[in-house]
């Protein structure tokens, strides 16, 4: 059988061979094998001769292998969970300015009338919300350490029961904040980092409410050393707390035992979907902190766990989407697909449950 052109990006048919310090990516880049949900019946690469190709056969774009994925989801209840920056909206230099085109959100809102959608972003909630502009879809902020969701009543969130959290109601949705006792700290942190970071041209301190930013996306290089110290310092004084990296920011968060993957795990809980073998989530997302979605989609044991990437990189990931522009043309297919779909319709329930 002949190789095929992937079904997506013209970029895709062309061997890519890209640096391993991408510029979006802040340095990360390993291509390891893994185990695929759904493996692909047809391999669509043109070749295998760039390290691109190669991890293309291991994560499959969600555009070639689109058909098959809804075969998969014939019967079942697909719940869409959206990362935002370097998924909805391109990585640009000013995080203040990572606007999601009106294209994209014409698609989300699309996706959402269909099948039940969050956003999960590592952003404040009011922040990505701000940035987004649907009232369709869920938002959850700080990571999943923010989240407003449909309320009912909690089936199996194991989890969220062991920790300290502060459920309020608002309107009818579920302020769920399991973070909520390290406000003070956070606010401590904060201003402290904005003092001792102010004199290093090109940091940037973001409030996310639960979680900080430090980004040194403008920060010379020879600064960053002094910056990472900086902050690394300060957090010695407060052990209660970590540091994660993301494209090229360093991220200061409470430690508890709450990720992305748990919010996914706690939306489709309070969706309803708790211990349901008829919900498939699809989970799209760029960065680290979207591997705990993907780890958490593994573990449920159906699912579609995407990662946007344009470099070959580690990943739980079963399937790939090359950048923003293939993240929009997914969801479109995704709509189109269910609104097409005379005998879906008659089939599934998701259109009238949402
Ligand atoms: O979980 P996400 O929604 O992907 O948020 C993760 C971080 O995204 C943002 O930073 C990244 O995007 C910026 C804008 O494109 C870019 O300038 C920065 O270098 C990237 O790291 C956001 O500003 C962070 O607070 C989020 O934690």
């Amino acid at each position: 059988m002949g190789l095929q052109k992937p079904h997506s990006h013209k970029q895709k048919a062309q061997p890519i061979t890209r640096p391993k310090n991408d510029e979006n990516n802040g340095g990360d880049c390993f291509i390891t094998s893994n185990l695929l949900i759904n493996p692909p019946s047809i391999i669509t690469p043109v070749s295998s001769d760039s390290p691109y190709n190669s991890w293309l056969l291991e994560h499959p774009s969600a555009l070639g292998s689109f058909d098959r994925m809804m075969k998969v989801a014939r019967g079942k209840r697909i719940v869409v969970f959206l990362d935002y920056d370097g998924t909805l909206s391109p990585i640009v230099d000013d995080p203040d300015r990572a606007f999601m085109s009106d294209e994209m959100r014409a698609a989300v809102r699309e996706v959402a009338k269909y099948f039940p959608t969050a956003i999960i972003s590592g952003r404040s909630r009011d922040k990505v919300k701000e940035f987004v502009q649907l009232s369709n879809v869920y938002y959850a902020g700080s990571h999943g350490m923010d989240i407003m969701a449909p309320a009912r009543p909690l089936k199996s969130s194991g989890e969220a029961k062991h920790l300290a959290i502060s459920i309020d109601k608002k309107d009818n949705d579920v302020l769920f904040q399991p973070a909520q006792k390290f406000m003070p700290a956070i606010q401590e942190i904060l201003a402290l980092l904005e003092e001792k970071t102010g004199n290093i041209q090109g940091a940037k301190i973001e409030d996310n409410r639960f979680c900080i930013s430090v980004h040194y996306r403008r920060v010379r290089e020879e600064d960053y050393g002094i910056l990472e110290e900086k902050v690394k310092s300060l957090l010695q004084n407060y052990p209660d707390f970590h540091l994660t990296t993301g494209k090229k920011v360093l991220e200061v968060r409470p430690s508890i035992e709450w990720n992305k993957g748990h919010a996914l795990d706690y939306l489709l809980d309070t969706l309803g979907f708790g211990n349901s073998s008829e919900v498939l989530p699809l989970y799209i997302g760029d960065d680290r902190t979207d591997e705990d979605a993907f780890k958490a989609i593994r573990s449920r044991g159906q699912g579609f766990p995407i990662i946007v990437s344009t470099i070959p990189k580690e990943t739980k990931a079963s399937h790939s989407l090359h950048d923003p522009s293939e993240v929009l043309t997914f969801l479109l297919r995704l709509a189109r697909w269910r609104k097409g779909s005379s005998t879906s319709r008659s089939t599934f329930s998701n259109l009238g449950s949402w």
